[in-house]
């Protein structure tokens, strides 16, 4: 009745769809539906705010609690840097289907003398170099090859600006080499955020622990992603942490102890983008559970902004539904605040660029305000561009954005570049598109590991059973009918029977 692809590896063996054979990357073939998604999908843990807590539970006054944390590579890498400076994190058995609650208990003292990987993790580089600062010894930092071309110079010069000693090579980014003197001075600082909040929130996190806390003040005339600074004050807020806003663009957090806290980390909005925007690719309607009914994360603006490419969105006892209301509507959005988002907005623009079911012509779109998501884990904007045009799609890149025009969408091999939202984007437009296959789906696991199981089960598609090597083809992958939508597809997403 139902089989999803199944991939083999180089010599025959069966593997997961986007795991690593070798040198090699599994593809994975999007599951296309021909009928509107009608579905519900629980999401882990909001990345953001697991990362954060992670690190204040570890400067915290007392040992604490995070249950629902997000279990991912991108916290999983905070959790090792946060044991290497001597913090204990043990599991703790809860009622977290995607993981285990964390108990943390902080070190007497910060120990250096260590390596930390950082994996692509823009909290990871960006928020530790601060803590590594209150150690004692030296604590070296790198990355991916791809971590290296982020920009870190505005943290690593603020930072010594404050009082910490470190030695890089001087191009601006990892490696380098803080060296803990077991505290730091703290106070005043400039620094030019305009490529990313994250060098703000990276001077705040700690500074509770500095000797005179923190003024720091943006230079730059642009300030993305202010939700996330937001979120960094209010989780020290949370704590008992004195930390505001004083002015646009500046902030102070008061020299004190962060109290320990036994908290629920909120499910990840931001990685509900794709599953939601699923609703509007195919005329159907999508639910989360768990929507907080107050929150500091960007994904919650999706209740506003998906609603202007054609849907509703209702918040109700905790469970959002965003449901499509007509044909997929063309947008001009202005977002420097959702970066995070926009892959998923610029995958829906793609859509809604097509010809209308009913002959009617695609709508263009424009999506501005995002010209530092360049500097994200990919180029987005480049990389958004070129796969949407591989696709057949008319993508332009704008300085600061990316124009969406009226054109048709064909199959083909969508690359991921390393990046779990461009991963997710090709499945999005996959569901819509037949025979969309993406190259690295399992680069999804930086903040989402479930996510091809959880797509799978949104597409009403079940993995195959084991065994089943129907549709086996000579180039070595496994193409199978799948059921989607009530309607059986072939592996190219070609209607061939069903309701
Ligand atoms: O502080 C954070 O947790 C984040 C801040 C934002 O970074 P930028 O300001 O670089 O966009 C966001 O895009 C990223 O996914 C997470
Ligand atoms: C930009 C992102 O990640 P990072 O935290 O690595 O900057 C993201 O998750 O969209």
């Amino acid at each position: 009745m139902f089989a999803a692809k199944m991939n083999r590896g180089k010599d025959g063996e069966e593997v997961r769809s986007g795991d690593v054979v070798g040198e090699e990357v599994a593809l994975w073939a999007a599951p296309t539906v021909s009928a509107p998604i009608q579905s519900r999908v629980s999401i882990p843990g909001s990345k953001s705010l697991t990362g954060r807590e992670l690190i204040l539970a570890a400067l915290a006054d007392g040992p604490g609690t995070l249950r629902f944390p997000l279990r991912s590579r991108d916290t999983d890498l905070m959790v090792d840097a946060l044991k290497l400076l001597g913090t204990s994190i043990e599991p703790l058995p809860g009622k977290n289907p995607f993981g285990p609650d964390l108990r943390i208990t902080p070190a007497a003292e910060l120990t250096g003398s260590t390596s930390i990987e950082c994996g692509l993790a823009g909290t990871v580089m960006r928020f530790m170099p601060a803590v590594a600062a209150l150690s004692l010894g030296p604590v070296a930092f790198d990355g991916d090859p791809y971590a290296r071309k982020r920009p870190m110079r505005p943290v690593l010069e603020a930072l010594r600006s404050l009082g910490a000693d470190i030695s890089d090579d001087g191009r601006g980014s990892l490696p380098f080499t803080v060296h803990g003197a077991g505290s730091l001075r703290g106070g005043r600082v400039e620094v030019d955020a305009s490529l990313s909040s994250q060098f703000v929130s990276a001077l705040l996190l700690a500074a509770p622990r500095f000797a005179e806390g923190v003024h720091v003040i943006h230079t730059g005339e642009r300030l993305p992603s202010v939700p996330h600074i937001e979120m960094t004050l209010e989780a020290l807020r949370a704590r008992g942490v004195e930390a505001d806003s004083p002015a646009v663009g500046e902030w102070r957090v008061a020299p004190g102890p962060i109290a320990a806290r036994d908290l629920e980390i909120e499910p990840d909005l931001s990685n509900a983008a794709p599953f939601l925007a699923a609703a509007l690719a195919t005329g159907g309607s999508v639910s989360i559970p768990n929507w907080p009914a107050d929150t500091t994360q960007v994904g919650d603006t999706l209740r506003t902004l998906l609603p202007e490419f054609g849907a509703t969105a209702t918040l109700e006892n905790g469970v959002l539904t965003v449901a499509s209301s007509g044909p997929l509507r063309g947008v001009n959005l202005h977002i420097p605040e959702a970066g995070e988002l926009s892959p998923t907005f610029v995958g829906l623009a793609a859509l809604a660029a097509q010809t209308k079911p009913d002959g009617s012509p695609g709508e263009p779109s424009t999506i501005t305000g995002i010209g530092h998501t360049r500097h994200h884990e990919t180029d987005r904007i480049a990389a958004l561009v070129t796969e949407i045009n591989a696709l057949g799609g008319r993508a332009e890149e704008l300085e600061d954005g990316i124009a969406i025009h009226p054109a048709q969408l064909h199959g083909g091999l969508w690359h991921a570049y390393a990046d779990h939202r461009i991963a997710s984007t090709g499945a999005l437009i996959g569901l819509a598109v037949a025979g969309v296959e993406v190259d690295d789906i399992a680069t999804t696991s930086k903040t989402l590991p479930e996510f091809p199981e959880l797509w799978l089960g949104l597409a009403g598609v079940e993995p195959a059973p084991a065994g089943d090597d129907s549709g086996d083809d000579s180039s070595g992958v496994t193409t199978s009918g799948f059921v989607s939508g009530g309607a059986l597809l072939d592996g190219m997403g070609n209607f061939i029977g069903g309701s």
